[in-house]
Order: C-alpha cells, then structure tokens, then sequence
C-alpha cells in the first residue's frame, strides 16, 4: 500500500529546473515535490538526466534557472560553506558506491563523521556499528572493499549514506548488476529505513520490480521534464503509449 502522503509536509520543492552541460539543454523547466518520509522512485530513459537531478538537490550541481528547497532551506544563491547544513540532511549513495579502496569497511563508513567534524573516537565507533547494523554488514568491518561483493559494497555505501542520520537519502541505481535476491534485501534495507527512522528516499533506478516493490510515488523523467507522476497502480494502469512502452521495455527498433 503507498503511504498516503496527503498529510505530510514536503521536504524537497524544485520549482522551474533548467541545467544545460555544454550544449545539451538537459533539464527544461522541472517541477517536482517529494514529501517527508516517502519513497520516491525515479525513473526515466537513460540519459535524460536523472542523475544530474540527484546532483543538484545536493548542491554538486547548480541549476541555471529555477530554485531548488531542501528543509524549508532555498539553495539558490548560498555558498559552498551554506550547503553544508543542507548536505548534513541528505545522504546520497553513489552508483558505484564510491568507497575509498585504502580504507577498510568501518573506516568508510565513519569517513563523513569524521569530516564532519566529530573527533568522539566512542561516539564514532558507536554510529559506525549502528549503521553497519542496519545494513547487516557488522561483521565485515574490518574488509578492505576490493574483498567485498557487489552487493556489500552498495550496502557499505548506504551505511555510509546514513551514518551522519540524515533525513533523507539518495540513491542513484542502488539494485544496478545485482542479482535478484541481493537486490530485494537492498529494497528492503530501503524501507527499514523508512518505516525505523521516517527516511525520506529518492530512488534513480531502472529496475521496474524494484518500483513496483517499495515505490510511495513514481516520477518519470523524460524531456528534461517529469512526465509521469504518481503511485505505482496509477503507473501500471496507465494507458499512456510512452509509459507502458518503458514499463514493458518496448524500443520499437526491429531486428
Ligand atoms: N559532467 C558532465 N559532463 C558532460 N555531460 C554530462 C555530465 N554529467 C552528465 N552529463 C550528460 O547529461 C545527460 C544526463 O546524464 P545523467 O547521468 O543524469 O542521465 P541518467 O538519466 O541518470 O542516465 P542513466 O539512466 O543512463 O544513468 C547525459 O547526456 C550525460 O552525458
């Protein structure tokens, strides 16, 4: 069943996003609210900026026009050393997780405690154990990632992501190259999340069973534009061409 989300506040408002990268004019205009504690599954054809969307609600990306609201907080026009408040909200899991190959697993996911600024070797100790916990990776802490799977290294990154407790989480194709076993227990590291703590999380993925599985609300972005917004049932019972094309995966390229 989706949350209802009609009693929550929301918790991010992009409003008119345009960004071009050199000369490709990528986002063209998008508005998009995502609610305090909802799941959020992002969608869409390759290429069409999804990523580039995750980027700017951090701030590593700035928008050319449009504003973007985190917190109640506008990000239009702060500087560097301003985001890092809004940054502290946000945890973001990188495609490729991004660990550091020279530290270990603990030693990881303290990473953003410690450049944070907490020098507590007990307190750090005590966050990294409860985050590994969550991702059920406590007894793997000692493991350089080089000597961890696919799987446990996106769960490295999520403990990674949480460990400052952020209100909020991105993930950009958190299930991409797993097998279908190791990608459920991510899903379901999703809602732990959500259900234990109120994490609100946008999900980029293209792992349709993934959306159907955990999705609140499902955004389509194509065109630089959200194209489709809605619950997944609204999704599945769309009679829009273009939707059910992408559900079912259709190019209409013939062989
Ligand atoms: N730093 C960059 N320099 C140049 N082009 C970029 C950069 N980052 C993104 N792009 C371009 O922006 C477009 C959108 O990229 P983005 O990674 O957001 O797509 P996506 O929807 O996440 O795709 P996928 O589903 O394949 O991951 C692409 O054409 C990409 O080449």
């Amino acid at each position: 069943m989706p949350t209802p989300i009609t009693n929550k506040s929301p918790f991010i408002e992009v409003r008119g996003l345009h960004k071009k990268i050199g000369w490709q004019h990528i986002l063209r205009g998008l508005d998009l609210t995502v609610y305090q504690g909802e799941t959020l599954m992002l969608i869409g054809p390759s290429g069409e900026g999804k990523s580039v969307l995750l980027k700017h609600l951090i701030g590593l990306l700035r928008p050319d026009e449009g504003d973007i609201t985190v917190a109640g907080t506008c990000m239009t026009g702060l500087r560097e050393r301003q985001l890092a408040p809004i940054r502290k909200e946000i945890g973001i899991l990188f495609q490729n997780a991004a660990l550091f190959d020279s530290m270990n697993v603990a030693q990881n996911v303290a990473f953003p405690l410690i450049e944070g600024g907490l020098r507590d070797k007990n307190e750090i100790n005590q966050r990294v154990h409860e985050a590994l916990e969550v991702v059920e990776l406590e007894k793997h802490k000692d493991k350089l990632p080089v000597n961890l799977s696919g799987g446990m290294r996106k769960r490295v990154g999520i403990a990674r992501a949480i460990v400052p407790k952020p209100h909020c989480v991105l993930y950009d194709e958190p299930t991409s190259g797993l097998d279908p076993i190791v990608s459920d227990v991510i899903d379901q590291m999703i809602k732990r999340l959500q259900k234990r703590y109120g994490v609100t999380s946008i999900v980029v993925t293209h792992d349709m069973k993934s959306v159907f599985k955990i999705a609140d609300r499902v955004a389509l972005l194509k065109q630089g534009v959200i194209y489709f917004l809605g619950t997944p049932d609204e999704l599945r019972n769309s009679s829009d061409p273009v939707i059910q094309d992408f559900i079912d995966g259709r190019s209409h390229i013939t062989c």
